[in-house]
């Protein structure tokens, strides 16, 4: 993901979905300021207005935030206020898993379709979602409603090649899995999640730990 688009962060961005999990799980009809959200989130209450003020204005003055309504204006900033469409590309075992965990995607975000090229997966059913060729992903997009988001959880030697099939059909957001950093126009907004990467940070911090006992 480009570091800034719209001359917004993405720092900024990462932080507000950080503010929307604290605040859901507040009392939706109080009001909370800055400094109280600060000091839930270890952020600063300058860096709350700061970021909050990238997309008007918000709050009473005096009063603070009510969590219901702060709630929802950075779930509309954030597009989640809706339902969105996402199809998943690998069926396998990170494919299965996202796709059969209800808190992954919540109601926000629909999963409309799951491609793989295995013979043996494909016709079969993941959750009660027909698993289908890769190969009828350009017709899939051109017919079905909207996609917003794709899901990559293909085997690395292919997750280019499948970005490049999924950018040319159309498809403007690709949150990946794979081991790569794939090579997309600069208008596609790429996610990665990494997760040996964070064991690696997170094996970081452990040895400064033992390292200042
Ligand atoms: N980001 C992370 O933290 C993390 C964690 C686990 C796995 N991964 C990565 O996620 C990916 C999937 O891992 P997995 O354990 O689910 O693997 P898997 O082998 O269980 O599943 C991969 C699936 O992709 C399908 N596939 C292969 N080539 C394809 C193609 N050209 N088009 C469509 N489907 C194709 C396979 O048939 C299979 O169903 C791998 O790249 C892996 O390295 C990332």
């Amino acid at each position: 993901m480009k570091e800034k688009r719209n001359g917004i962060s993405s720092r900024v961005i990462e932080r507000l979905t950080k503010y929307l999990r604290c605040l859901e799980n507040l009392s939706p009809e109080d009001y909370i300021s800055s400094e109280e959200l600060a000091l839930k989130m270890g952020f600063t209450a300058a860096q709350i207005r700061k970021d909050l003020s990238n997309f008007g204005e918000f709050g009473i003055r005096g009063k603070g935030y009510q969590i219901r309504t702060l709630y929802s204006d950075i779930e509309r900033i954030l597009g989640v206020h809706k339902t969105n469409n996402i199809i998943v590309i690998g069926a396998g075992r990170l494919g299965g898993a996202l796709v059969s965990e209800p808190e992954f995607t919540k109601e926000s975000f629909n999963i409309i379709g799951v491609f793989d090229n295995s013979d043996t997966k494909i016709g079969t059913e993941m959750k009660g979602i027909k698993i289908r060729d890769v190969k009828e992903i350009p017709y899939f997009l051109q017919s079905k409603d909207k996609v917003d988001v794709a899901i990559l959880t293909v085997p690395k030697k292919v997750a280019q090649q499948m970005a490049t099939l999924l950018v040319e059909a159309g498809v403007k957001s690709i949150l990946n899995f794979a081991p790569i950093n794939l090579e997309v126009p600069d208008h596609i907004a790429v996610q990665n999640i990494d997760l040996y990467a964070k064991l690696q940070e997170l094996n970081y911090w452990k040895e400064q730990v033992i390292n200042n006992d």
